[in-house]
């Protein structure tokens, strides 16, 4: 029982690779926009495509009626959100499609695993740097089958830090991110930074190219892979208001130690969203 789902981990990597070809070569055509929350919340035909190849490849490899699937298009077209204790894969197809629509090189599959609502494992391909992270509970985190670790830098004034800015326009919301940003930049950190893709900020933690990542309004399929890469790494997750970290509610901070991640969460200012798990409002 022990290695029950290796067989499903190796084949999370070959899938995410191949949907990451099928990435690769869409950037080289066309890509025809639309939008899906707000005018700044972009999908393309390709994000539906690789998730419909990605799940189809999964529900053919270990049947339909025992797994259960959250993909990114396919909640956004009203599936629905919950982690139950069932086997359950979590993709998110494209992330950083900003990035992908505007040829900005950072694009990236993320699919996870978890079962008894806890992430087995997660696999996070890079598909235009063609970095794959992996890493299963228990067995340690890797970029290309070399293990990786999180940073060890302690003094936060010797830190990066990767924030984003969502999507959200509105003047409180953006206010306070900024406000957010510049009283981190200003502790002061060597740098702030930020890649497009929730899942590759997560990877640059845990490789340690970072010492912190946070995020509110990310989704659990943005997180869900990166999250057990970070931990499997040596990093940590928390709520942003420094409880547990909960993959559904839209809100993470990740990080190479609690020092670096507490000094964050004290500087961060949170807005409200809605659980990726709230019940659908019917208007
Ligand atoms: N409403 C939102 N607010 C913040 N980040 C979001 C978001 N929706 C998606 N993201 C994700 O956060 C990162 C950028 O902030 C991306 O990984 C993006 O994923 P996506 O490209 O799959 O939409
Ligand atoms: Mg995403």
């Amino acid at each position: 029982m022990a290695d029950q789902w290796q067989e499903a981990y190796d084949f999370a990597v070959q899938v995410a690779r191949a949907a990451g070809a099928v990435i690769r070569k869409a950037g080289e055509e066309e890509i025809k926009v639309q939008t899906k929350s707000c005018t700044v919340d972009l999908v393309t035909k390709t994000d539906e495509r690789v998730e419909k190849i990605i799940i189809g490849s999964l529900k053919e490899q270990f049947g339909e009626g025992t797994h259960c699937f959250i993909g990114e298009e396919s909640v956004s077209k009203g599936q629905p959100c919950i982690l139950t204790d069932k086997p359950t894969w979590i993709i998110d197809p494209v992330d950083g499609t900003t990035n992908f629509v505007h040829g900005f090189p950072f694009v990236a599959v993320s699919i996870a695993f978890a079962v008894n609502k806890e992430i087995e494992f997660g696999v996070v391909y890079s598909c235009m740097e063609d970095k794959m992270y992996k890493a299963r509970k228990g067995q340690g985190a890797f970029c290309d089958d070399e293990p990786i670790q999180v940073s060890d830098v302690k003094d936060i004034h010797k830190s990066i830090i990767i924030c984003e800015h969502g999507t959200d326009r509105s003047p409180e919301t953006v206010q306070k991110i900024f406000s957010t940003q510049k009283k981190i930049l200003c502790i002061p950190v060597h740098g702030l930074r930020g890649s497009g893709t929730a899942a590759t900020n997560m990877c640059l933690v845990a490789c340690g190219a970072v010492e912190a990542f946070f995020e509110i309004g990310i989704h659990c399929w943005d997180i869900a892979a990166g999250a057990v890469i970070v931990r499997e790494a040596g990093g940590l997750l928390l709520d942003v208001d420094g409880g547990p970290f909960d993959v559904m509610s839209r809100r993470m901070v990740s990080g190479n130690n609690m020092v670096i991640v507490n000094r964050i969460i004290k500087e961060i200012e949170i807005f409200d969203t809605v659980r990726d798990d709230a019940p659908i409002v019917k208007k």
